[in-house]
């Protein structure tokens, strides 16, 4: 993976921001990801924000479900142990696969939407038990939102959009914040296929911001070589890796596409070896489209030789049709 984006310049020169905003769309559109550095979140509250996940993920089990998401998809809040999710329910769907068959997938998650949400409300342990935690991701949570409007005008900027256009069409924050725990793991129990760490997938949102910690194993198809999965490196806990999801896809009519994604062995571990697999944390922002927006393409994508590819939608259905296909396969 190339190096990672200075963002820090969009607010340079209109020079520096032209040049950034078109670097970012180039490194999607053949890579797939980005990697983005001097974005704006200070490293010392990613660093807490591995912490707190941590401390999350290291109560007991019974604390944990406290805060427990429900067995079916919506409300897509709190708390899915270990097997509860499997992503391989969607992971031929921005393909236009059948599905394929069942991988289970090895990870524990939260999800979380903004505090302002008026139609779900978060899933929290009490206060007690993490100290300051709710408070914590409530504020990273709002620092995200900042940082995904930045990226979305940059973005338009680059495609010839508008960006109050694309900024209005995300003011609502009606997004989903996920931690993520990949328990330790001996490499044999992945060895067969029946499990993975995350399996196959792409994101339904607009954009998706990540943060990984240094063990490795996410790995990104290469947009100019379909069927390749390159590892996006994974030495910088601080940088964020961003990736389009399907609803920007639809929005530009397939002129920038979903980048199918997935997270397996680390590069240092061989597969299906006796090795201990170490653990994992992410934490992923999914910035999407206002639920009451439409996902039609921008009129500037459809064109006699670009013909319009999808039916009109909104976001909310839009997601609710993707959202489905992940819970309640395990039985
Ligand atoms: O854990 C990761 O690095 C990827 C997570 C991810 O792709 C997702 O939650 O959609
Ligand atoms: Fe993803």
């Amino acid at each position: 993976m190339s190096e990672s984006l200075d963002l820090s310049l969009l607010k340079g020169t209109p020079e520096q921001r032209a040049e950034v905003s078109a670097a970012l769309l180039r490194t999607l559109k053949t890579k797939g990801c980005a990697k983005l550095k001097n974005h704006g979140i200070p490293d010392e509250l990613v660093h807490r924000l591995f912490d707190q996940t941590r401390r999350f993920f290291s109560l007991p089990l019974e604390d944990k479900m406290l805060a427990k998401h429900p067995p079916e998809a919506n409300p897509n809040r709190g708390y899915s142990f270990v097997g509860q999710e499997s992503v391989s329910g969607i992971s031929g769907f921005e393909k236009g696969l059948p599905q394929g068959k069942f991988v289970r997938d090895i990870k524990e998650t939260v999800d979380y939407g903004s505090a302002t949400d008026d139609l779900v409300e978060n899933q929290w342990v009490p206060e007690e038990k993490i100290p300051g935690y709710r408070n914590f991701m409530e504020d990273f949570y709002d620092r995200c939102f900042k940082v995904e409007l930045e990226i979305l005008a940059a973005l338009a900027t680059a495609l010839g959009i508008s960006e109050s256009d694309m900024v209005m069409l995300h003011n609502k924050a009606e997004n989903e914040f996920r931690i993520l725990h990949y328990p330790a793991i001996p490499a044999s129990e992945l060895a067969d296929g029946t499990a993975t760490r995350l399996a196959e997938h792409t994101d339904f949102g607009s954009i998706t911001m990540l943060f990984q910690d240094s063990v490795g194993g996410l790995q990104v198809e290469n947009q100019q070589n379909l069927g390749v999965f390159e590892g996006v490196e994974s030495s910088n806990k601080t940088d964020i890796i961003l990736n389009i999801g399907d609803s920007f896809q639809r929005l530009t009519n397939d002129t920038f596409r979903a980048a199918c994604h997935r997270v397996t062995y680390p590069p240092t571990v061989k597969v299906g070896s006796d090795e201990v697999i170490p653990e994992r944390y992410s934490i992923a922002y999914f910035a999407k489209p206002n639920r009451n927006a439409s996902l039609f393409p921008f009129k500037k994508f459809i064109t006699p030789n670009t013909p319009c590819l999808y039916e009109d939608i909104t976001a909310w259905d839009y997601n609710n049709l993707r959202i489905a296909k992940l819970f309640g396969q395990a039985a």
